[in-house]
């Protein structure tokens, strides 16, 4: 069976973070495994408190996973301090994991930071330059891109400037945008556009977790990047349109077993 390795916060809302990650990975036929980088007491309307992980214990998950059973893919989620980042850039650098998708998160959807303020220097200079494929939102590309992005084309402008900070690709999602949400993809050589159609609900907490775990799986399963990324979009369609009016706040994605025939 093929395997991937989330390192990301835990929500204890399980909409998010690790719980969405792995609930993608047993969805599309692949072992999950985990490396927790923090604890966030969370629901579907806030985040009530954080409890950053020690970094010896992010290694030690890290390795003691990678050394034992390795992974053929790896997705990064909540990473909070630069100190963090820089023991999460070592493991990779050590282990060398084929597939590294990084989805670069900031902000939770209620509005709560989810990294502190100069951690997205560390991001951009030590982990970006490692990834496979890093896929931010618009408020997180705006960042990286040092530049704000009201529409599509602008998008196009931002994908150059990511790209420069040296991951091997770059996927824009356009969920934050007015309008259909289409995610743009470049690889330094060519833009490929990947269309949605806007599913009017609130319903959307987790959605940017759910489509990067779901690449991750893709990849681990030995799918081309397009491709992973086209059914991984897919993926979180299907997620977002059959999405849990549970809570008070911004329900969760829901998670459907594909049955998918296990890759040994
Ligand atoms: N209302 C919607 N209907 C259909 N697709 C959507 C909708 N909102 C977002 N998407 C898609 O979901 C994926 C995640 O995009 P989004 O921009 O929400 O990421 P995100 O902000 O990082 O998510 P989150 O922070 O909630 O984890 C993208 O493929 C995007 O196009
Ligand atoms: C632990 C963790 N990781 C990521 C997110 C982002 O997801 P969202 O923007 O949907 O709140 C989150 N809220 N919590």
């Amino acid at each position: 069976m093929k395997t991937a390795l989330t390192i990301a916060g835990s929500d204890s809302g399980g909409g998010a973070g690790i719980q969405a990650d792995i609930k993608t990975f047993s969805a599309l036929g692949v072992f999950g495994m985990s490396a927790i980088t923090a604890i966030t007491s969370q629901n579907t309307v806030e985040v009530r408190s954080v409890q950053l992980i020690d970094v010896n214990i992010i290694n030690d998950q890290v390795a003691a996973v990678l050394e034992d059973i390795g992974a053929d893919a790896v997705k990064i989620g909540m990473l909070a301090t630069p100190d963090i980042i820089q023991t999460v850039a070592q493991c990779l650098k050590k282990y060398k994991p084929k597939h590294i998708v990084l989805d670069p998160v900031m902000i939770s959807k209620g509005g709560h930071r989810l990294l502190e303020e100069d951690t997205m220097q560390e991001l951009k200079s030590t982990l970006i330059p490692l990834a496979s494929l890093v896929t931010p939102n618009i408020p997180e590309a705006e960042v990286l891109a040092n530049m704000p992005i009201h529409n599509e084309p602008d998008m196009y402008e931002a994908c150059r400037v990511i790209k420069k900070l040296g991951a091997q690709a770059v996927l824009i999602k356009g969920g934050h945008l007015q309008g259909n949400p289409n995610d743009l993809y470049y690889e330094g050589q060519t833009f490929q556009l990947f269309r949605g159609e806007r599913i009017e609900t609130k319903n959307v907490h987790g959605t940017g977790c759910t489509l990067s775990a779901a690449i991750a799986a893709l990849l681990a399963k030995g799918k081309e990047m397009p491709t992973a990324i086209d059914e991984a979009k897919d993926y979180i369609t299907n997620a977002i349109a059959n999405s849990l009016n549970i809570g008070q706040g911004y329900g969760p994605t829901h998670h459907f077993y594909h049955l998918y025939e296990c890759v040994t």
